[in-house]
């Protein structure tokens, strides 16, 4: 039953972003240089919400020990102080890729369909149960292997970006299989019946919709930029 249920969620990577054409055109060295700075930048739109979003599952949550644990993912994109964190790596991407920080701050600047997909994903932990809302962020079992193809895809084929950029993906290697290890153990404890189970099955869904309507946007902006 467990073991089934494991292997229903797993099945999604089926229809993870790494399959998306734009993420395997940036995979093969595909993209060109705007391309990339597109995605960098209309990425942080989604980086700048992940606290937000975490903060929603928290104010959900009813079981202490579960908040505990989901509050180390805010302190760890938020940082202890300025300058550090998640938030802080992902802006020092953004100037390894050579964008304007201002440009990158300016809300305006995000796609329309980027703003869009990430928007529904902070509703959803906000409006789902917060066991869904926990299952949702599972799509972290699949990105270790992706972010560690990423790395090497943009130190061999973008050699114009600083590779002092790509700590926010090193870290994550780490990072995201201790978060995706924690938040599969939370929903196999508190989602026990099958209701729940596809609950969370079909939260798991959404995110991957999410990310995908993400690189739609970017690959619809950017089609002609390979
Ligand atoms: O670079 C990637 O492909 C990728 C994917 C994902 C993901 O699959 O959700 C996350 C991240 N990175 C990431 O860096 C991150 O902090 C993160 C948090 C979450 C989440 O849903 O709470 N997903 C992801």
């Amino acid at each position: 039953m467990t073991e089934q249920f494991v292997a229903e969620l797993r099945r999604r990577a089926t229809i993870y972003w790494e399959k998306h054409p734009f993420q395997q055109a940036m995979l093969a060295g595909e993209l060109a240089p705007d391309a990339i700075r597109a995605f960098v930048s209309n990425r942080w739109y989604y980086q700048a919400s992940l606290p937000r979003k975490d903060a929603a599952i928290i104010a959900n949550c009813p079981v202490p020990a579960v908040r505990r644990r989901w509050l180390e993912r805010i302190a760890y994109h938020d940082g202890a102080a300025e300058g550090e964190g998640g938030m802080a790596d992902w802006l020092a991407l953004c100037d390894a890729v050579g964008l304007d920080r201002a440009d990158v701050l300016d809300p305006e600047k995000v796609l329309p369909g980027v703003r869009f997909a990430v928007d529904r994903y902070s509703a959803f932990a906000r409006e789902a149960s917060w066991v869904a809302g926990v299952a949702s962020s599972l799509t972290e079992l699949f990105a270790p292997d992706l972010m560690g193809r990423r790395i090497e895809a943009f130190r061999t084929h973008y050699p114009w970006i600083d590779p002092a950029g790509l700590a926010y993906f090193e870290k994550r290697c780490v990072q995201a299989p201790r978060e995706a290890g924690h938040a599969l153990e939370v929903v196999l404890e508190y989602a026990r019946t099958a209701e729940q189970r596809a609950a969370c099955a079909d939260a798991l869904t959404l995110k991957c919709e999410v990310l995908w309507a993400m690189l739609d946007a970017l690959d619809h902006a950017y089609r002609g930029h390979r």
